[in-house]
């Protein structure tokens, strides 16, 4: 008999309904926790503020006990060997739930003792003799799935987690935490202090991975990352509403998720990609770095400083020898700062040479006084991100001394020059590039706080720039970044992981792959994987878990709307990605059909049809995809075939291509 043996799905047989009511009375235990937690009081805080913090805690632990009908409490049982001091029997599911005894009845997927669900193996069983999976319809308990790791026979496939996989999609992106992979669990489970970059092909569940480590990381630091926070960062807002609903239903709902575009500010002035690209490079923080000091003035007049009857003076040369040593050893804000101390500490020095005591208040009110601010403003003037980068890119002669030194040679600067200067910085319109730019500035003026963890997805599409601002949010924490270089669009994609993590200040980071594909079936993969050699040469062919028989369809002069019509009698979402540019007119030719348009903010999720800009059909998927004229999603863009190879990876069940033009060469 093999190891892995599918138990008869028969609602009657005895270990079936001993789950069933070991699952009834983890719910009966669930409901008591939540009675329980419902029935604490903030009253006892000391003060108004403290009994808000309290009632506030209490409702999320509240919230965080609901039980959804829907979502199965445990997914997996193991059985032990024991000879530790931990149950012999442990249950996995999304969270601990224990009865009025504190006996566990189901154990959080992230416990430490849950590892060996994922990770066990007949060749390494981690001391499990058994392993359950759980297979549920709706809420109910109907299958259950063993694996006997003891016997050292190999494992057959995994019906439930087959099943699991070929499930149709609707709605946004649901968690993965029943059927997360060895290789994915590892990369889930590395510790806080670990940066680590996934590549991994269209489909192999980068992103899935990513948010089950920002949950594994929340459960596993609650208290260190309650302080500093964890944060994901993803190439859209449509992309964001997909995945919004993950972390929450793995309990974690306190995590901030956002584009580059709004943690940087929103701005989308349309720019030349080539200026694009070169305000993204790194060599651009050194020229904002001298252009900030550039305005520091070599000091020709000292201070003098009226108190009562009598002047004291500090002379010029020791106001530049204060300069000097602030320089480069200060951000620019605190600069201006220690320079005003430092010029009244000499002005007290003075005073005590006189015979005055003065005391520390007085020290802060002459660093506050008048004739310190004008020197310090004279000086070491204030500025603004927005005043500097403006000044840069529209003063030629400040822009060449910005760049002395540098590698920016001089036809690069002309390029960065505004054709039409603004009338003044407050005016200016800054393009998504200048966004980075700024933030720079903004961090060489005053620093910008780190967070615990950053999550970032679709990395390959950063600039070294943008890079350069996330991992100023990490400098103190660490970063999953996921990606493929495959899937690179930007003028600036980036063709090394490695420099990636270099721009994120994460040097020590490690790089790993996830090969296996999810998703896409392995007939459209292999169709796809025809565009590897032009976009991304280096790159293995990307394996699909699913053999998808027939899910390929390519049809010249094929009527769209008979295409779309005969995939709607099938199960699932339905993705029609077109080039950007035809939106409008095909979902015109739709108007007989019930459909959305995706734009960047929205989702369109409450219908199964969505026409789908093929520049935002990345890191979404669809049951079935519709592309249609791929030589015009390729003539639209520098990397236009990197495009078209995102797009043509978006499907779960089938894709269809459409094309009355022909198909670009690499497809043929
Ligand atoms: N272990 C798993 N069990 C079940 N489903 C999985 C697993 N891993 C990934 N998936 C599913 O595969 C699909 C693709 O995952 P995901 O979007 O994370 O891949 P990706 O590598 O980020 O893809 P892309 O590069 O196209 O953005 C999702 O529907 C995800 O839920």
């Amino acid at each position: 008999m093999p190891a892995h043996q599918l138990a008869p799905d028969i609602p009657a047989n005895a270990v079936l309904s001993a789950e069933q009511s070991h699952l009834a009375q983890s719910r009966a235990a669930l409901q008591a926790m939540r009675e329980h937690a419902q029935s604490l009081s903030a009253d006892a805080a000391g003060d108004w503020v403290s009994q808000q913090v309290l009632q506030s805690l209490l409702d999320q632990r509240v919230a965080a006990l609901a039980d959804h009908p829907d979502t199965p409490l445990f997914f997996g049982r193991l059985d032990r060997e024991g000879g530790d001091d931990l149950p012999g029997t442990i249950y996995v599911g999304r969270r601990h739930v224990h009865d009025g005894n504190s006996r566990a009845l189901v154990i959080d997927w992230r416990a430490p003792v849950s590892r060996a669900f994922y990770q066990a193996s007949p060749t390494e069983p981690l001391g499990v003799v058994r392993r359950r999976r759980f297979g549920y319809h709706g809420g109910a308990l109907t299958a259950f799935e063993d694996e006997h790791l003891d016997q050292g026979a190999e494992l057959g496939p995994s019906k439930i987690l087959t099943e699991e996989i070929e499930r149709p999609r609707t709605g946004p992106m649901r968690d993965i935490v029943a059927t997360i992979q060895p290789d994915q669990d590892e990369i889930v489970r590395s510790g806080l202090g670990h940066t680590v970059c996934v590549q991994g092909a269209p489909g192999t569940g980068k992103t899935a991975v990513g948010l089950h480590r920002a949950a594994y990381l929340l459960f596993t630091h609650r208290d260190r990352l309650a302080r500093s926070g964890v944060m994901i960062v993803g190439p859209n807002r449509a992309f964001l509403s997909y995945i919004s609903s993950v972390l929450p239903a793995l309990g974690e709902v306190k995590v901030d998720q956002t584009t580059v575009a709004d943690l940087l500010g929103a701005s989308d002035h349309p720019e030349d990609p080539r200026v694009a690209a070169l305000k993204g490079d790194a060599r651009m923080a050194e020229v904002l770095e001298r252009a900030l000091w550039l305005h520091i003035a070599k000091p020709e007049e000292g201070l003098v400083y009226t108190r009562g009857a009598h002047r004291f003076r500090v002379a010029d040369h020791e106001v530049r020898e204060i300069v000097a040593s602030l320089r480069g050893t200060t951000r620019y804000g605190p600069g201006r700062v220690a320079m005003a101390q430092r010029l009244a500490h000499q002005v007290l020095v003075r005073m005590e040479q006189r015979g005055d005591s003065p005391d520390d208040r007085v020290q802060d009110a002459v660093a506050r006084s008048k004739p310190v601010k004008a020197l310090v403003d004279a000086v070491w003037p204030k500025l603004t991100p927005a005043q500097v980068l403006f000044r840069l890119l529209s003063d030629s002669e400040f822009l060449a001394r910005a760049c002395h030194k540098s590698a920016v040679t001089a036809e690069e600067q002309a390029a960065l020059l505004w054709a039409k200067p603004y009338r003044g910085w407050k005016s200016a319109r800054w393009s998504a590039a200048d966004a980075a730019l700024l933030d720079e500035l903004a961090d060489l003026i005053e620093r910008t706080p780190s967070l615990g963890h950053l999550v970032v997805d679709e990395a390959q599409d950063l600039s070294e720039m943008q890079l350069r601002a996330l991992g100023r949010r990490c400098r103190n924490g660490s970063a999953t970044v996921l990606g493929d270089l495959a899937q690179g669009t930007t003028p600036w994609s980036t063709t090394s992981w490695e420099a990636v993590l270099t721009h994120l200040g994460q040097d020590s980071g490690s790089v790993t792959e996830l090969t296996l594909g999810f998703r896409v079936p392995r007939e459209v993969l292999d169709y796809a994987a025809r565009l590897l050699p032009s976009v991304a040469p280096g790159l293995a062919p990307p394996r699909s878990l699913r053999p998808g028989t027939g899910s390929l369809s390519v049809r010249q002069d094929a009527p769209l709307a008979d295409t779309v019509r005969d995939l709607l009698t099938r199960d699932g979402s339905i993705g029609l990605i077109v080039p950007d540019a035809r939106v409008g007119e095909i979902s015109a030719e739709l108007s007989g059909l019930p459909h959305a348009v995706l734009t960047p903010d929205s989702t369109g999720e409450e219908q199964r049809l969505l026409v789908v800009p093929a520049t935002l059909a990345k890191g979404l998927e669809y049951d079935h995809v519709v592309v249609v004229e791929p030589a015009d999603i390729v003539a639209a863009e520098l990397r236009g075939l990197a495009r078209l190879y995102v797009v043509l990876t978006r499907a779960v069940s089938s894709l269809t291509v459409l094309h009355a033009k022909p198909l670009p060469a690499q497809l043929g």
